[in-house]
């Protein structure tokens, strides 16, 4: 029996399924701005500026809650790669604050009639073994059944109050970091297509990053996020946004996965990117960058590195936070 491809049983896949950034903009902020009238916590992180990749509650005056939760429809054909990939995309958020995972609970919906439980048994295995290397608990979950497929989890973890990984926290004059490269968008879309597997994509879409959120918050960096459904640009947009920077982008430096380029140029463009691009060129000053290099730089990511404001060993300088400008982002 041929094993089933799991990309062949969803719609959209991975972060580019995400709500299109402008219209999650709008919802989410029409929750902003209010609070419980006997709040159990102080909020440290909530909403306001268009929200963080987690939320932080003050547990005392070292310790903060982080609370967070992702699911998508499969991005590749393996179950237990996608499993893997799912748990480390969901852990990222943690990673992005500064903080540590310490429990997950799995999200799981399942077209029970079209696809056997052992395949969402491998699934849940490779989220398991990606928390576990992460020192995180897999503690429960809950389950539904679906038309298509979804794999997730909600994380909790622990963050230092004072020493978080902010969104709204750059400060002009830092260097800027991107610690995995892109192009898993169009290598996903291509997969997705042809069913040909690209090895160093699935490893890097499932490696933690936890190392890379640890030497930042060491380092004393104030901000970073992680690059995901919206790319480099949406979300070095929204972190230039909420902290009042422009970040500058230096197209020739920013890493790509070694089959990327080629994947844009035989056309497996996901209709994510193309929003994401439509949605964040009115804050970007391209200059003379190609259609091309434009598309690659807005490719919805699926478990991407950390995007951080100041430097760390063994992971490229792509850029630089500026003060305030025309633009919120240039790229040169
Ligand atoms: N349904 C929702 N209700 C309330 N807040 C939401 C909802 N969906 C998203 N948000 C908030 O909107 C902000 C942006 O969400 P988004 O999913 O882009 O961030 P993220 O969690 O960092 O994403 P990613 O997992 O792709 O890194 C976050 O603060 C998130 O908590
Ligand atoms: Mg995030």
């Amino acid at each position: 029996m041929t094993a089933p491809r799991m990309t062949q049983y969803a719609g959209g896949g991975g972060c580019a399924c995400k709500l299109p950034p402008g219209e999650l903009d709008e919802l989410v902020a029409a929750l902003a701005g209010s609070a419980p009238a006997n709040p159990a916590a102080e909020l440290l992180v909530g909403l306001d500026g268009g929200g963080d990749d987690a939320a932080v509650v003050r547990l005392d005056s070292e310790r903060a809650l982080v609370t967070t939760a992702d699911f998508f429809t499969p991005v590749v054909d393996d179950p237990y790669d996608w499993g893997r990939i799912a748990a480390a995309n969901a852990l990222s958020d943690v990673y992005a604050m500064g903080g540590t995972p310490w429990a997950a609970v799995n999200l799981l919906a399942w077209p029970r009639e079209t696809l056997p439980l052992e395949v969402a048994a491998e699934v849940l295995r490779g989220g398991r073994d990606v928390a576990h290397a992460a020192g995180c608990q897999v503690s429960g979950g809950h389950s539904i059944t679906d038309a298509e497929p979804k794999y997730g989890m909600s994380v909790v973890g622990l963050v230092h109050p004072d020493r978080m990984l902010r969104v709204d926290a750059a400060v002009p004059g830092s260097a800027l970091t991107l610690t995995k490269p892109l192009g898993s968008g169009v290598l996903n879309s291509r997969h997705k297509a042809t069913g040909t597997v690209f090895a160093e994509a699935v490893e890097v879409m499932a490696a933690l990053n936890r190392d890379a959120s640890r030497a930042a918050v060491e380092g004393g960096i104030p901000a970073g996020t992680d690059v995901t459904g919206f790319g480099l640009l949406g979300h070095a947009y929204k972190l230039a946004r909420a902290s009042g920077v422009t970040l500058a982008v230096d197209a020739a430096a920013v890493p790509y996965l070694a089959d990327a380029r080629q994947a844009l140029a035989d056309g497996y463009v996901s209709g994510g990117t193309r929003r994401n691009l439509q949605w964040v060129a009115p804050h970007v000053e391209f200059g003379s960058a190609p259609e091309s290099e434009r598309l690659l730089l807005a490719d919805a990511q699926t478990s991407g590195g950390l995007l951080l404001t100041g430097e760390i060993p063994g992971h490229p300088v792509i850029g630089e936070v500026l003060p305030p400008g025309p633009s919120p982002v240039v790229v040169r």
